[in-house]
């Protein structure tokens, strides 16, 4: 008998406290090993529309329901008595007419009240106006008809809800519908394409049909049962989205990618994947790497949720940062740790080699940003070199005269830092890659890369010299719109060719629709990187709706540190957690306006406050993003500093996607305040 358990459980359990917790999983422990319930009491549950529901005693208050066939045993649900009797009374568990999927049905004629949601002018603009009254609202689906709404999963019993259904409803309803239908209804509402499942063959297993498996698992021992009661409030541990699933699972022939918006779980996929590799072949060693050492540590824990097993794949996978791998394996080559030049030093050493040659006319900054964007990032060691080189990513245009002028600093500064035992980054990437590209044994099998939009070019070298050139060798994960460190450059001049391979998520778990929509106008509807690929962002959606963010233009510094305060403190007043806020800003040099705004209030040691380049990765219930100034977003600095029009495009683009990385950690509640004249940004999220 199959022994299944169903997203609808691990959401209810993890409501329990730790008492009960510990009692329940003792005795879905004892119904998994004997599925007849001998001591569990099982009763079958009369009012319930569907036969096979039962309930089992976990003690005195506590019921576990269970949907019993003759082929399989699913845990339900679980809660105090009446709540749980009453959870059964309503459902059915059946496959859907059409899709084949098996659904956990709320059966209509008892859903008493759906309650009206807040209203979502922000996803639907063309609807919804100010004052406008709920009732007057349009009926969204009233051009689909039934054979359309059934298609994408809508149960029988929702039909004419569905059809009813107007703006101001729409996420109360959608929360009673299996999330296949609810996603492709709103991606209806969104941009009117009705996208339908491709049909899976009638006689195939229904809980095997994918839209099954991200609600219902099969449970084949009892170590697998362990991983999913472990950490049941991680939804995304046992239960993935079938688009997420499909690229855990499949083999790609070659370098493959996962792209989307932020909070689509390209992260998720990263870790599924790397956990997936390392299981299937018990020899097999991964590497699992991001861009900093602290979202490394949090893809290891991450790995510890999927897989807690004693000796299992977990020492089989190594955890880093980008640099930080390099830095183990330079120390494995070379027997000592790399001595970095910092900038400060490369500063130094470029105006001492500028002044030395008496070249004149280039700004210092000019000249830091052009070695380590071209000089150091390509490795470049001679004029020829510079002079055919094609400064991807430096939209300005040097001409051969420039370079021949430019070239002697940079001979100097490379003579310099060779003969302190100085070396950059790039050079221990650059000098790794081309050791290990003449290896035949490479010490990983498997390389999965997350964060990838900010690989600078021989960061990106290296790992494709480190990953063995075979299928599923090499697996990237990133989305370009939040690329913020890096020019862009081409992959495919570094051998790594993901045309046809790359895929892109669309359905964001992490941020509310409204903040997502608002956010997502910082950015472009389509962005393409260097070797063509498109990146459609049109079409996403988010499972959950909130409030709309706010934005707040105030007079003068104190009057928005006031206002950010109040907000805080009523956040607090709902119960958000002070962990759970987060505070970003443009510069380090900025962050003291965030900490003076919340001085003295409780917890506020513990919310995070930081410059927004350090948000990626990261994740808040609550998120202000504060002085957004003219001056500050777009950094001054940086404007000044560009060398043409072109470049002042890039730097316009980067400032905004920094934006759009803040603003998108935000699950529930944006504000953004800033000192009037308040940056252009602010204006799109107004419009
Ligand atoms: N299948 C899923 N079920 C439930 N939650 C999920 C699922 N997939 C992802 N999530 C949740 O969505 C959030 C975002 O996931 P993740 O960090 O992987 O997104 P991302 O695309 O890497 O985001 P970003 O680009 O902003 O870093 C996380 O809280 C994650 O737990």
């Amino acid at each position: 008998m199959n022994f299944l358990i169903a997203d609808t459980f691990t959401a209810s359990f993890s409501r329990l406290s730790g008492l009960d917790q510990k009692a329940v999983k003792a005795s879905v422990f004892d119904l998994q090993m004997n599925p007849t319930g001998n001591g569990l009491q099982l009763h079958r549950i009369d009012k319930s529309k569907d036969p096979h529901f039962w309930s089992a005693r976990v003690n005195r208050d506590i019921r576990l329901i269970v949907h019993k066939t003759g082929e399989s045993m699913l845990v339900a649900y679980v809660g105090h008595h009446d709540d749980a009797y009453a959870w059964a009374e309503r459902r059915r568990i059946e496959a859907h007419p059409r899709t084949g999927a098996v659904q956990i049905v709320e059966v209509r004629e008892r859903v008493e009240d759906v309650a009206p949601p807040p209203t979502l002018h922000l996803i639907f603009p063309e609807h919804a106006k100010d004052g406008e009254k709920a009732d007057t609202a349009p009926a969204l689906f009233a051009p689909l008809n039934d054979e359309a709404l059934l298609s994408i999963g809508v149960p029988a019993d929702w039909l004419v809800d569905v059809r009813a259904a107007s703006e101001d409803g729409f996420f109360a309803l959608a929360s009673h519908l299996p999330a296949e239908a609810s996603e492709a209804l709103l991606e209806y509402a969104a941009t009117g394409r009705l996208v339908t499942p491709i049909p899976v063959p009638a006689a195939a297993n229904p809980f095997a049909h994918p839209d099954a498996l991200r609600r219902i698992r099969l449970i084949a021992d009892q170590e697998e049962l362990e991983q999913a009661l472990a950490f049941p409030w991680e939804k995304w541990g046992v239960f993935l989205h079938p688009s997420q699933r499909t690229l855990v699972e499949r083999s790609f022939s070659g370098p493959a990618r996962v792209a989307g918006s932020a909070g689509t779980g390209k992260t998720i996929v990263a870790i599924h994947r790397a956990v997936r590799l390392a299981r299937e072949t018990p020899t097999a060693k991964v590497l699992l790497v991001s861009f900093s050492e602290p979202l490394a540590a949090e893809l290891a824990k991450k790995v510890l949720v999927l897989a807690p097993e004693t000796n299992g794949v977990v020492p089989r996978i190594t955890t880093a940062s980008f640099q930080g791998i390099a830095e183990q394996m330079f120390q494995l080559e070379h027997g000592v740790r790399p001595r970095i030049a910092s900038d400060v030093v490369l500063r130094e050493r470029l105006r001492a080699a500028a002044a030395s040659i008496n070249l004149k006319g280039f700004s210092e900054r000019f000249l830091l940003s052009e070695w380590t964007n071209v000089i150091d990032a390509w490795g470049l060691t001679s004029l020829d070199a510079y002079s055919t080189v094609q400064r991807m990513g430096r939209k300005s245009r040097l001409g051969p005269n420039q370079r021949a002028r430019l070239w002697p600093v940079f001979q100097v500064v490379r003579d310099a830092l060779a003969a302190e035992r100085y070396t950059t980054w790039a050079n221990v990437f650059n000098g790794l890659a081309d050791a290990l590209a003449k290896r035949e044994n490479k010490p990983f099998d498997y390389v999965v890369i997350d964060e990838a939009q900010d690989l600078a070019p021989a960061e990106l070298r290296f790992f494709a010299a480190l990953a063995p050139a075979k299928p599923d060798g090499l697996f990237l994960s990133g989305d370009i719109g939040q690329r913020i460190f890096q020019h862009p450059f081409s992959w495919v001049s570094l051998g790594v060719d993901v045309r046809g391979r790359s895929h892109t998520l669309k359905v964001c778990y992490r941020t509310s629709q409204q903040i997502r929509s608002a956010a997502d106008k910082l950015l472009p509807t389509v962005l393409r990187d260097t070797d063509g690929l498109e990146d459609e962002r049109r079409g996403i959606i988010s499972v959950f709706d909130g409030p709309a963010p706010e934005v707040k233009s105030l007079a003068d510094v104190a009057a928005e540190a006031a206002m950010v305060r109040q907000t805080v403190k009523t956040w607090l007043a709902e119960g958000i957690g002070s962990r759970e806020i987060g505070l970003f800003v443009r510069t380090p040099h900025l962050v003291t306006r965030a900490r003076a705004a919340i001085a003295g209030l409780s917890g506020a040691d513990e919310m995070t406050t930081a410059p927004m380049s350090l948000a990626k990765g990261l994740e808040f219930r609550a998120v202000v993003v504060m002085a957004c100034d003219e001056g500050h977003l777009p950094l001054d600095e940086r404007v000044a500093d560009a060398a043409d029009e072109a470049e002042l495009d890039e730097i316009y683009e980067t400032e905004r996607r920094l934006l759009y990385v803040a603003c998108t950690r935000a699950r529930e509640h944006l504000f953004l305040t800033g000192v009037m004249p308040t940056s252009e940004y602010l204006a799109d999220f107004t419009m």
